[in-house]
């Protein structure tokens, strides 16, 4: 693992690994989502303080778990809170267990009503993060025009929508979320370094989820 952990910048494929080892050292893949979805809550609402409705967009990866995540905190600290399912149910395990723990409490839409957003002063997308490849396909790529076109502060948990991870500093992005905050996980991707994305990421923030710290105690 040698120093991985303790750089800035990872890759999304040496993001895999430093999980792997975390996970092995003792943090659960589990617990990193919840430590996620905590900071992602944290950093929203000290940016975003007077958030009253909140709309939060999750894909059926595990970028979607940080969104369910997000989704119960704001519902606990007493913000209206609606979560769209952009395709469907979750499919990754954490996910799943984290959508588990909303359905009593939070309204849950799918991608085939309307979605009213001009109620909403918070949108978190959590569609797509170091998973993604390639170019949007529907109805993510509709959602997210919508997205764009609302009136909402917009918060990316790890990566906008429809931006690659490993992007290179001077390709051009396609389609994707237009951010006001990215709060990644960790350490920065090469995303966040990019000049071509700097106007799709807002504010970048980098939260800690206790990777660091269990893979030196455990060195
Ligand atoms: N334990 C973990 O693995 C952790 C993961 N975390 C979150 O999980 C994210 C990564 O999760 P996943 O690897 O599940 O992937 P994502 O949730 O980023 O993506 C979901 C799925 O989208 C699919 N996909 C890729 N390109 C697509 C395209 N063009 N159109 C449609 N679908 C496409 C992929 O098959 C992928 O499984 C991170 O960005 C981070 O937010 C955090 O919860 C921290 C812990
Ligand atoms: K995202």
């Amino acid at each position: 693992m040698n120093d991985l952990h303790r750089k800035e910048v990872v890759t999304c494929e040496e993001m895999k690994a430093l999980e792997t080892a975390a996970d092995k050292a003792g943090l659960s893949y589990y617990q990193m989502m919840e430590n996620a979805g905590f900071e992602a809550f944290s950093t929203i609402l000290k940016h975003h303080p007077q958030t009253e409705n909140a709309l939060v967009f999750c894909g059926k990866g595990n970028n979607g778990g940080d969104g369910f995540v997000v989704a119960r905190k704001l519902y606990e600290a007493g913000i209206q809170t609606q979560v769209v399912l952009v395709e469907g149910e979750p499919q990754a395990d954490d996910a799943k267990a984290n959508y588990q723990l909303i359905q009593a409490n939070v309204q849950i839409l799918t991608a085939d009503v309307a979605i009213d957003m001009q109620e909403s002063d918070l949108i978190v997308d959590a569609i797509y993060g170091t998973g993604f490849h390639g170019q949007l396909r529907s109805p993510a790529d509709e959602m997210i025009t919508s997205i764009n076109h609302s009136k909402a502060y917009v918060a990316a948990l790890d990566i906008p929508s429809g931006l690659s991870g490993d992007m290179e500093p001077d390709e051009e992005p396609g389609a994707c979320v237009k951010a006001d905050l990215t709060i990644t996980f960790h350490a920065r991707k090469p995303v966040h370094c990019s000049k071509t994305a700097a106007k799709f990421l807002g504010k970048v923030v980098t939260a800690d989820i206790g990777i660091g710290e269990i893979i030196n105690e455990r060195r």
